[in-house]
């Protein structure tokens, strides 16, 4: 299993993404600059978390355009697993590979925390490593811009679809996301988007190793292609 990990003039999480893939049992992963046009044949891309291009313009709407991006557009549309956390929860969203778009939380603040998140599926290539029985994860997030937003419409199309995978536990909502959003896919399932930061729960010094799990599913469904 080899992730790629993509940076971004700005990214700030993509050595705790790259580290926190490499705990997963024998794991490579190697890291991808923006400008390149190559992913280096991995199994599995993450666009991690930071402020590309310092958030100007609009969070995530210059990374959309940088070279690397019309590869990792090329992997998914060819069924490749990508997971876009926070930052690249925000770049997917641009890129058009995931519904809706981030706005900034209702409260103005950057805020970090703690949350639960309730696993609505545990049956899919990012999830399935969830433990039987294990109905959340305790996960940190970091974020101005997490307010998940789609259409009513565009919602209930995707719930339908089983495209929520995470939610903020009640009352935990830290941003107004519609509906307690956390983290969603696309339509076909490959493409993973998520505000919380499981790069940053892999380790039981930090107090939960929660994170891990998503990445331990990504390894688990490329070796059951
Ligand atoms: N931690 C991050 O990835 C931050 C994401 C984004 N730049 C924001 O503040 O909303």
């Amino acid at each position: 299993m080899k992730f790629g990990v993509v940076r971004f003039p700005g990214t700030c999480d993509d050595f705790d993404a790259r580290d926190a893939a490499l705990r997963v049992d024998g794991a490579q992963a190697v890291l991808l600059w923006h400008g390149d046009h190559s992913l280096q044949d991995v199994d599995a891309v993450i666009v991690p978390g930071g402020f590309s291009y310092g958030d100007y313009l609009r969070v995530g709407a210059i990374a959309r355009f940088a070279p690397v991006m019309s590869e990792v557009i090329e992997f998914a549309r060819q069924g490749g697993t990508v997971l876009g956390i926070c930052n690249g929860f925000q770049i997917l969203c641009e890129a058009g590979l995931l519904p809706g778009a981030l706005l900034p939380n209702t409260g103005r603040r950057f805020i970090f925390r703690q949350v639960d998140l309730d696993v609505v599926r545990a049956d899919t290539r990012f999830t399935s490593a969830v433990p039987a029985g294990q109905t959340s994860l305790s996960i940190p997030i970091k974020h101005t811009t997490g307010r998940y937003y789609a259409p009513e419409d565009q919602l209930d199309a995707m719930e339908a679809n089983g495209q929520v995978l995470l939610r903020y536990a009640p009352g935990q909502n830290p941003n107004g996301s519609l509906r307690d959003i956390a983290g969603v896919t696309n339509e076909a399932g490959n493409v993973f988007g998520l505000m919380p930061h499981p790069e940053h729960a892999v380790d039981p010094l930090t107090g939960s190793v929660d994170g891990l799990t998503l990445f331990t599913s990504m390894a688990q469904a490329v070796a059951n292609v």
